[in-house]
This record gives C-alpha cells, structure tokens and sequence, in this order.
C-alpha cells in the first residue's frame, strides 16, 4: 500500500508563487497532510492547438482548438508564446524553491486520469487535486470534469477561490453573482473608498517550504499520442506549428514600427514591469497618458500579465500603496512619492476594477457571454439583426451576402478598411497581438456598430490574436462596445473613428506607423480616410488604385474646421447622407456613417435629421441607469471553496461558508456609500445642422466615466 500522500495541483492561470492561496498554505500550515506536492500546468486541447506535440505519425484525438463563429484558432502565436514564457518561468520560479512543475498537453480529465492511474503502483499516490477556481463556463466545466475524475477515483478534490482579483469574492458586498448590479457605476459606488478594498498579499513560499516533489521516476509520462519538450525553445516551436494561414493577406511589420507590447511573460517579467511603472513615474501619470497609441509606457500593459495570473491584482495595489505612503526608497524618485494616492493610481485601480467587474459579470451571466444578443437579452434586448458571413444561418433579407461579409471580415483582420484608426489597430494586434485600450473599443465599435457584424466574429479574432486575452473581459467588453452588454447606453453610444482618430491621433502618427502605405499623406484628415485625398495626391503617393480608396468598407463624412479651438483641433461634422449611403444603397452602413457621434458628453448618439431613419426612441427619452447589487452585507463571508470526497462532489456556493484560510476579517464591509443614487443617464441633445465638439471625456469601459 502506498505511503506518501501526493497533492496534485492543476494550474491554469494562476502562474505565479508569490501571493498564490495554495502554495502559501501548503508552505505555511502544517496540517495539510500530503507528503508530496505535484505542480502541473496543461495546455488544454480545447483552448490551445495541441497537434505540434504529437508524436511523429501519430493524430490527435481532439478536435482543434477553432472558434465557433468564425472557426479561428482560439489561440494565437502571440499569446501561445507568452503562455510558454510564463509558464517555463514559473517551473524556474518553483526549481527554485525546492520544487518544480510538469507540463502536460491534453484534455484536463485525461491528463488526471492518466496520471492518477500512473501513480498506482507507486509508493506514492495521488490523494488530492487542487484546482483555482474560474467562473467561466468552460472552465467551469473542466473542474467539473476534472472533480468527476477525482470521484470515480476516491482522490479529494478541492477547488480555491481566485484571488488575482482586486476585490476578493469575499469582499465584494455581493451574496450571490445574480447581485451585481447591471452598471459598472453601480457597483463602483458600491466598493468605493476603492483604495482600502483589497486584501493583504500572501508571501511567496520560502525555499524548501513547500511538500517535496515525488520522485522524477515515479511520475507518470505524458500520455500519448504526445511528447513534451524540454526546454522553452522546443515548447514554443510546437505550440506555433500548427499555426499558420492565420490571414489569406497578412499584414507586414513595417520598417520603424515598434511594439507596444515586446514584454515576455511570466511572474518575473510581471514583477520588474510593475516596479518600472511605479519607479519611472508611468502610474502617477496613467491618468493623462491611458489614451496614448504609441509607446510601452502610456498605459500599464500588465493586462496579459494579469490575464495568466502571473501576478495579481492586489500585487498592483500593494506597490501603488508603498509609492502613495512612502514605504520604498526604490520609488523615491518618482512625482507624487510619499504623497498619498494621487489621480494616476486611482485611475490605475478603477481600471482593475473594470477587470473584477467583467469576470462577475461572467459569473452573472454565465453562457450569455458568448451569446450574439448579449446579456441584455436576459433583460429583454437585442433584437438587432446581425449580419453573418455564415450562409446557413444569415437572415435572408440581409443587406450584404455572407459572402461580401467574409470578405469585409478580412479587410478589418488584415487592416484595410480605408478607416485609418481601424486599420492601424488590427495591423498592430495582427503583429504584435495589443493594441490599446482606445483602440479596442473603437474597433468593437466599427465592426459591430458602423457594419452590423455578428460582433462575436470580432470577439473570437481578439480571442485569438491578443497576448492579454482573458474569457471576461474580452467577450464583456465586445458586448459593451456591441450594445448588447452592461452598456447603459447600449446601441446609442457609436464611436466617430474619424473624430477618435483627430482627438487622440491628432497628426496621425500612430496611424502612419501601422498603414506606413499612408505615410506620404501630410494631411490627417487624409490619413484618417485614405479616400479623401485628391487624386493627384493619390497619384504621387501610389495609393490611387488601393483598396482602402477604391473601396473602403466606410466612407465617414468628417471636414476639419479651420479655426482652432484652445489646444485642440475642433472639427465640424457635415451631417445628411454620407457617401456610405449613397454607396452602400441607405440601410445601417449609410446611417451609421452620418448617424454616428458622441454627445456633448462624448457617449451618446444624435438622432439624425432628415435621415428618416433617424431612430429617436431609446435614444430621445432619458435612460435611467438600472437599480441592482444587494447592498453591502452585514456578515464577512468566507471563500468559496469546492471538495470532493472520494464519492461526492459537492459543488459549492458562491459564498460558502467556510473560512480556509484564517486570514481574519481584513476586508471588511463598510456601510454607507450611496450606491444606488446614481446620476442619470445621458440625454442626447437634438443639434440640427453644425455641431461643435468637445474633447470627449473618457468614457466606456476602462475609463473614468
Ligand atoms: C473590445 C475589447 C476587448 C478587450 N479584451 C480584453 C482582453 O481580452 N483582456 C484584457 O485584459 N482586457 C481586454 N480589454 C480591456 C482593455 O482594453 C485592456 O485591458 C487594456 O487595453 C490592456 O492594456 P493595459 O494593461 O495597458 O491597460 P491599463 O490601461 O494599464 O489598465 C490596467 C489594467 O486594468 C484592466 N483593464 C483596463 N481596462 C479594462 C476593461 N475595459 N475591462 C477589463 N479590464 C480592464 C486590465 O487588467 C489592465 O491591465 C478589452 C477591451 C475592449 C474594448
């Protein structure tokens, strides 16, 4: 009979030692009762094409890792390769305590199951699986799968709350995910003075703390018909194999371009980019430089970081609170030191919030997620008609073939709409897998609002090619920008990309790095619409026969006034029919190129004059923000924690109640924020011929409101 009790812990994303609930209990209690720990991270066969760790001549038995709307690799070079890089960085980070990790490819219960078999006639065997938590339905069915392995097996099975988060699930005033109030304003309000929220860090495990790996000899092989390489290079190479044809025209990195984004990953590289940020001054300046294009510093770039768990939000919360308070002569140097917190931290944590927001959404919503109409269906919305390049199920009154649509679908992936901000954006995310927050949302906007596009072909592109993917805020933040999501403005906020581009693009730099075929128009106007330009100009520049003016996917109607305003380059918008409508025969595309605008207040839409399909309901009357949340409860609450025992899973509450970790009342509610006086939602103003803008302030998600 087997002596040594092996603790198996499965990671997915939770790549890191530092501030990790699992390793610190077992490096701290000394009750735990497993005599060896087995770390294993596995790259799941159906989020991650696995086929380039086949063994010569072999096939998989999964199916590929495609999307289901526009049968993409769900995940892409860019993101197949920091995943690498974290996790070979976290095997360094737990060699170095005295403990190690496994990298396994398959499906979470084969890989178990194998492994648990394996182990059998071993002196030591598998007595537990410890997962962290995801709220996510398909993670949620793998620990499912995973808990059904254990069961069958008599081996416990213990799920851990996730605490990568900013507001841990104990603290967030919510009894059940159904609480969450349907606005982000909402349930800010609810959590404010966000400064004192977060709960303390959990030190990283020290050297030899942690139960002793068992024996290299004893732990079964990669099942087959796959191999795993030993060394990083090797890991990356198999993860990118299968991947190519990703465009039919892929863009080209152009000469001088450089990356937003060149970071590797992992929870080293997580860590030092943290302390440049605090260190250089970048935190306390976010606030003013979060909308930049251009650069690796206007905005954090910790989201792919975040996205892995290769830190956590709280670690974040932690630095910021040592530069606010004076604690670290390491950020003496930086403005605002010792100072309390200052515009650009605060601004920091209310974007991390937006993060915990998006993933209790998930939680709220569930499957919704994925859903074309959204979350607001569940609320009685989305009856948009969508347009699909999907022939068997595109509606037969729509305005463009599937076929035109796959091909528009392509010229926004390879980035040759002729709408500049967007093209530079998809350009940018296709070579180096980010593009900027702005960006995003702008070109969620384009594709699900200016062309009526299934906005889940957009998700499922994102999904593949960004390095920061995460099931929440990525699909969350599609449906905000789509209408059909937490958006109290819904359909009614469109952005401009001509205006965008003016407002944080002025001169078009950023646009002339990503399309450098632009990079002989002087004009920004021009840069922003390609289509624009005189012909002689055109001609000059090689650009007279290019898609992007022959035929751009949108025609804006933009002029630039004269007369500048201040600092800022104010511009009129003409308004009547676009050349869109005029080309696109009327219908969404013709009126959203005229109908879109933002509002005084830089969100709403304008109904149209004389455009007849100037749609003033829901736009014209004042929208309430909806009620929600629960309200802050009187109880501290424990973690929710998930066990099987041998033959029973029981699945666990939201809430459960039962304190596993002892760490005491930290967070603890605070009553008395008027959480449910919020101010009223935008009312557009009708302005009928000339419209003066001003700069926009920031809204939508992942910016002050
Ligand atoms: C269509 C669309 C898709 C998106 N997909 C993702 C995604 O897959 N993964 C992802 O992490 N973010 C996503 N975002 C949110 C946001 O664009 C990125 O988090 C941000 O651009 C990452 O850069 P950063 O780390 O420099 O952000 P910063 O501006 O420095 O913000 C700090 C952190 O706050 C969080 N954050 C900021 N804005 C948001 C937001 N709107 N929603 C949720 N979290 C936010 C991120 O973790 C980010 O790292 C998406 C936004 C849009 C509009």
């Amino acid at each position: 009979m087997a002596a040594g009790k092996l603790l198996v812990y499965l990671l997915r994303r939770d790549l890191r030692a530092s501030d990790n609930p699992i390793l610190h209990h077992l490096a701290t209690a000394s009750d735990h009762g497993y005599t060896h720990l087995l770390p294993i991270y596995v790259f799941p066969s159906r989020q991650i094409e696995i086929s380039g760790f086949l063994e010569a001549g072999e096939e998989s038995p999964y199916p590929q890792a495609r999307s289901r709307v526009g049968r993409y690799w769900r995940c892409g070079p860019h993101r197949a390769r920091f995943i690498a890089q974290s996790v070979w960085d976290l095997k360094d980070g737990l060699q170095g305590l005295g403990s190690g990790l496994s990298i396994r490819v398959g499906d979470f219960k084969d890989v178990l199951a194998h492994l648990i078999h394996g182990f059998k006639d071993s002196s030591t065997s598998v007595a537990a699986v410890w997962m962290t938590q995801e709220l996510s339905p398909e993670e949620v069915a793998e620990q499912d799968a995973v808990a059904a392995v254990c069961s069958g097996n008599q081996v416990d099975f213990k799920l851990w709350p996730d605490e990568k988060y900013f507001i841990d699930d104990l603290d967030t005033g919510l009894s059940e995910p159904k609480d969450l109030p349907d606005v982000f304003t909402t349930y800010r309000k609810l959590r404010e003075p966000l400064r004192e929220r977060p709960r303390k860090v959990l030190p990283r495990p020290g050297k030899s703390s942690l139960p002793p790996l068992p024996s290299e000899a004893s732990i079964p092989p990669q099942h087959r018909p796959f191999g795993v390489p030993d060394t990083l290079d090797d890991l990356e190479a198999r993860l990118l194999r299968p991947l190519d044809a990703l465009l039919s025209h892929p863009p080209e990195f152009p000469d001088g371009a450089r990356s937003a984004h060149p970071f590797r990953g992992g929870e080293t590289r997580a860590r030092q980019r943290l302390c440049h940020l605090v260190e250089s001054g970048a935190m306390t300046a976010y606030k003013d430089t979060r909308n930049g294009l251009l650069g690796e510093d206007f905005s954090t770039k910790l989201s792919a970081y975040l996205a892995l768990g290769c830190i956590s939000a709280r670690q974040i919360h932690q630095e910021l609170l040592k530069f606010e308070d004076g604690k670290d002569e390491a950020y003496r140097g930086a403005d605002g030191y010792g100072q309390g917190e200052n515009d650009g931290t605060a601004a920091v944590r209310l974007e991390l919030l937006w993060r915990d927001y998006m993933r209790l959404c998930t939680a709220k919503f569930g499957s919704k997620l994925f859903r074309l109409s959204g979350f607001t269906h569940a609320q009685g919305g989305g009856h948009k008609k969508w347009m699909t390049a999907d022939e068997t199920t595109a509606d037969p009154d729509q305005e463009r073939s599937p076929e035109e649509i796959l091909k528009i679908l392509q010229r926004f992936q390879n980035g040759t709409t002729g709408m500049g901000l967007i093209d530079a954006s998809q350009r940018e995310l296709f070579l180096t897998g980010y593009t900027s927050s702005r960006a995003r949302q702008n070109s969620a906007s384009f594709l699900s609002k200016h062309l009526s596009i299934d906005w889940r072909y957009g998700a499922e592109w994102y999904e593949m090619m960004l390095t920061d993917y995460d099931v929440s805020s990525n699909w969350a933040n599609w449906q905000y920008m789509a209408g059909v999501g937490n958006d109290p403005r819904g359909d009614a906020r469109i952005f401009n990309p001509v205006k965008q581009a003016f407002d944080y693009d002025k001169e078009g730099s950023y646009v002339r790095t990503w399309v450098p075929e632009l990079k002989g128009l002087e004009k920004p106007e021009n840069v922003f619409q390609a289509w624009t330009t005189n012909s002689t100009r055109l001609e000059t520049c090689g650009l007279a026969d290019n898609v992007m003016v022959t035929d751009p996917v949108k025609r804006i109607e933009f002029t630039v006034d004269r007369k500048p305003k201040g600092s800022r380059r104010p511009f009129w918008r003409r308004r009547g029919q676009g050349r869109g409508a005029r080309r696109g025969g009327g219908g969404s595309h013709g009126q959203a190129g005229s109908t879109s605008a933002e509002g005084p207040d830089g969100s709403g839409a304008h109904p149209r004059p004389g455009s007849g399909a100037g749609n003033r309901s829901g736009h014209g009357s004042r929208r309430h923000e909806p009620r929600g949340g629960a309200g802050p409860s009187d109880n501290y609450r424990a973690a929710p924690v998930y066990f099987v025992n041998g033959n029973g899973y029981t699945a666990g509450d939201w809430h459960g109640g039962h304190d596993a970790r002892g760490r005491g009342n930290y967070g603890h509610f605070r009553r008395g924020e008027c959480w449910y006086g919020q101010r009223e939602g935008f009312q557009p103003t009708y302005v009928p011929v000339l419209v003066y803008y001003h700069p926009p302030p920031n809204m939508g998600p992942g910016v002050l409101e």
